[in-house]
């Protein structure tokens, strides 16, 4: 049936598409919900129009879910690491395939520019290709022991997993999760945000690739979420979100002795060295601004620069932010569409105002924004934003605005700059630009608190690098080699080839 929606999507345009089909899936199908009575709208975010109703799925449905996909872990589990491995290279291949038609829905759900919808849904086929690659080199080892006895041990999987996505990824979350997990021989129970619940599509490509009915099932709501944390037959809960719902997940799955992943928010430090290249540097501070509308959990936004190169750096920055073309986000040169809803929209703009009565000034941006095409003036646009005079006590620079927003704070040190990048409770990402000082790159990169660190660069993913947070950014970690343990355990087999040495 979302063949049906994806077969759409070449003809649609923004503000054209309404979805229909029921958007939980289980049992190898789209399920309609069992009652609609507390139906919600999902908006499209650059036009404000109706998109779908996002019906919560209720306790009795998120049984029936995870009954399917205990039944077809199960079955999944038996198989080989090479034959799953070859269900989950067709899924990467028809998601490649079907890669224009995916950003499309993407873009229309979440508001994203199409170009980096593209890149998204890349990274997703590239992620299920990865771990289709891996499951077959899953393997355990073998432990010599006194007396030729020995032990091995067995890789084995969990079973039922459950993913809880945030909404400014929401396929790439989706994959991110599913794939390492299915690669194990689990299976999944994914719930999507409540903002973006068209992932479903997901479910109908690692149904049509060959994966037993039940394998990837997705179910809808908020709080449903709590039903699936607190589910005893689900062994693992992968959340990506904010860290207060993460503390509360977390707590939840305690109750059930649950293994959980964390991937939270972030305030993350990108440190501008004197010796940069301030071209790359600048374009470096705009990657790790302004994807997504900002919208990103690792986002460098609290961008230090070196005294001496302040004034140049804030005067390419601004004229490169003031030049970024936001509007219709399925253009190809649209570079920045709109906020995910109205209410987020008035969030970022409110931190903008405080910054400003707390002494920060504002360069470029941080207004409303309505572009001038008709169809667009109910769109959640906000022109990016370059704050200056910024100090670490400031909201702006202390709290996750999630939204076009660069702080930007001059340092002198390289001492102090690494005390004030490390002075929050975040880690999840941070940066640093310097071209000549190799040595200062690595000592950087080793003092700085957070999972990942970026030098020279910013907010690049490969699939093949394990991307997750210290401190309160969360723990585990998604992408990379690392994740298959985190979608496994070990089982350690002992074997004695004599007797028993009873001391009884
Ligand atoms: N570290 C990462 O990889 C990463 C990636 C993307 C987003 N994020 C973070 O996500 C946040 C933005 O996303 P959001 O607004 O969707 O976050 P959120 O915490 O509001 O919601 C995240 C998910 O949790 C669900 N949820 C809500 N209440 C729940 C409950 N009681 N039990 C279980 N699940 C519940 C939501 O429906 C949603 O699916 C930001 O803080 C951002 O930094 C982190
Ligand atoms: C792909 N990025 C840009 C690294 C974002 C990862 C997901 C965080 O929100």
């Amino acid at each position: 049936m979302a063949a049906s929606i994806l077969a759409s999507m070449p003809g649609a345009s923004t503000g054209s598409v309404v979805l229909t089909d029921p958007l939980n899936f289980w049992g190898g199908k789209r399920m309609k919900p069992r009652q609609d009575t507390n139906a919600e709208p999902v908006f499209e975010p650059a036009t404000g129009r109706v998109l779908c109703q996002m019906v919560p799925c209720g306790s009795q449905e998120v049984d029936e879910a995870v009954e399917s996909a205990r039944g077809a872990y199960l079955k999944w589990r038996e198989l080989s690491g090479t034959e799953r491995a070859r269900v989950m290279l067709e899924a990467a291949r028809i998601i490649r395939e079907r890669r224009d038609n995916i950003a499309k829905l993407e873009v229309i759900n979440n508001g994203k520019s199409i170009t980096e919808a593209l890149a998204d849904i890349d990274i997703s086929w590239q992620c299920v290709e990865y771990y289709a690659g891996l499951t077959g080199a899953l393997a355990g080892e073998h432990i010599q022991l006194p007396g030729g006895n020995f032990a091995y041990t067995r890789r084995t999987p969990l079973g039922v997993c459950v993913g809880i996505g945030a909404w400014n990824y929401p396929f790439q979350v989706a994959a991110w999760k599913s794939a390492p997990a299915l690669a194990c021989g689990n299976a999944m129970v994914f719930k999507p945000s409540p903002l973006t619940p068209v992932t479903v599509v997901l479910a109908e490509i690692y149904r049509e690739a060959g994966v037993p009915d039940g394998l990837f099932c997705v179910v809808q709501g908020g709080e449903t979420g709590a039903l699936l944390c607190r589910h005893p037959t689900v062994a693992k809960v992968s959340f990506t979100g904010s860290v207060p719902t993460g503390k509360k997940v977390m707590e939840m799955s305690a109750g059930g002795v649950k293994q959980v992943t964390l991937e939270l928010g972030g305030k993350s430090p990108l440190l501008i060295f004197k010796d940069c290249d301030l071209e790359n540097a600048v374009k470096g501070a705009l990657m790790a601004n302004f994807l997504t509308q900002g919208q990103v959990c690792c986002n460098g936004t609290r961008v230090y620069v070196q005294r001496e190169i302040l004034p140049q750096f804030l005067e390419e920055v601004v004229k490169r932010t003031k030049a970024i073309p936001v509007g219709d986000p399925l253009l190809d040169g649209t570079r920045m569409g709109a906020l995910i809803s109205r209410a987020h929209l008035d969030k970022v703009l409110g931190f903008i105002t405080q910054a400003q009565k707390q002494g920060a000034a504002v360069l470029c941006g941080g207004q409303p924004l309505v572009p001038a095409d008709p169809k667009l003036k109910g769109g959640y646009f906000m022109s990016p934003c370059v704050l200056d005079n910024c100090t670490d006590d400031m909201t702006c620079v202390k709290e996750e605005i999630f939204g076009p927003v660069m702080a930007v704070m001059a340092f002198d040190s390289e001492e102090e700059a690494i005390r004030r990048a490390n002075d929050t409770t975040f880690g999840l990402a941070s940066g640093v630009f310097t071209s000549r000082d190799v040595s200062r790159a690595h000592r950087v990169a080793a003092s700085l608190e957070a999972g990942t660190c970026y030098i020279n660069n910013y907010n690049i993913s490969p699939v093949e690098v394990p991307f997750g947070g210290y401190k309160h950014s969360g723990f585990g970690r998604e992408n990379g080699r690392a994740t298959m343990e985190y979608y496994s355990q070990l089982k350690a087999v002992v074997v004695e080839l004599g007797d028993v040495d009873s001391l009884f």
